[in-house]
C-alpha cells in the first residue's frame, strides 16, 4: 500500500503513537510523508518514509500532485481544527483531490484507527 502521512504540529505525538501502534503494517507500506512528520516517524520509530518538503512549503501540494496519477492508495491526514494555518488552500486541495480521486482519507484519529484496522485485516 501506498500511504501518505501527514500531521499538524498539534497532532504529530498522536501521529508517531498512531505509527507506533500500527508499525508492523506500516513497516510493509510504502511510505510518503511531508517533512516534518516524516522525519519523526524516520527518527523515533526507524520507519523508511519519503520524506517531501514541509506542508508550509508545498508538501501538501507534492502528495496531492502523486495523488493525481494514481500514486498514492490512501492518506492519513491528522489536521488541527483548533489552528489556522497559513496553507489551508494547500490543506483543501489535497483534502479536495482525496475526494475527485476517490482515494481514502483518514482526518482524525479515529478514522485513522478504523482505516489501518481495516488494511489489517486485508494484509
Ligand atoms: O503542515 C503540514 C500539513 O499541512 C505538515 O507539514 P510538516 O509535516 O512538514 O509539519
Amino acid at each position: 500500500m501506498k500511504l501518505a502521512l501527514i500531521a499538524h504540529d498539534g497532532k504529530k505525538n498522536d501521529m508517531v503513537a498512531l505509527a507506533a501502534k500500527h508499525l508492523a503494517l506500516l513497516q510493509t507500506c510504502s511510505l510518503m510523508a511531508t517533512g516534518t512528520t516524516g522525519r519523526r516517524l524516520s527518527s523515533e520509530l526507524g520507519l523508511t518514509v519519503d520524506c517531501l518538503l514541509s506542508g508550509p512549503h508545498g508538501g501538501d501540494l507534492q502528495i496531492g500532485a502523486r495523488l493525481a496519477v494514481g500514486e498514492v492508495d490512501a492518506v492519513i491526514f491528522l489536521r488541527d481544527p483548533m489552528t489556522p494555518q497559513p496553507h489551508e488552500p494547500d490543506i483543501n486541495a489535497l483534502v479536495r483531490a482525496c475526494d475527485v480521486h476517490d482515494v481514502p482519507c483518514a482526518t482524525n484519529l479515529a478514522g485513522a484507527e478504523l482505516m489501518l484496522q481495516a488494511w489489517t485485516q486485508r494484509a
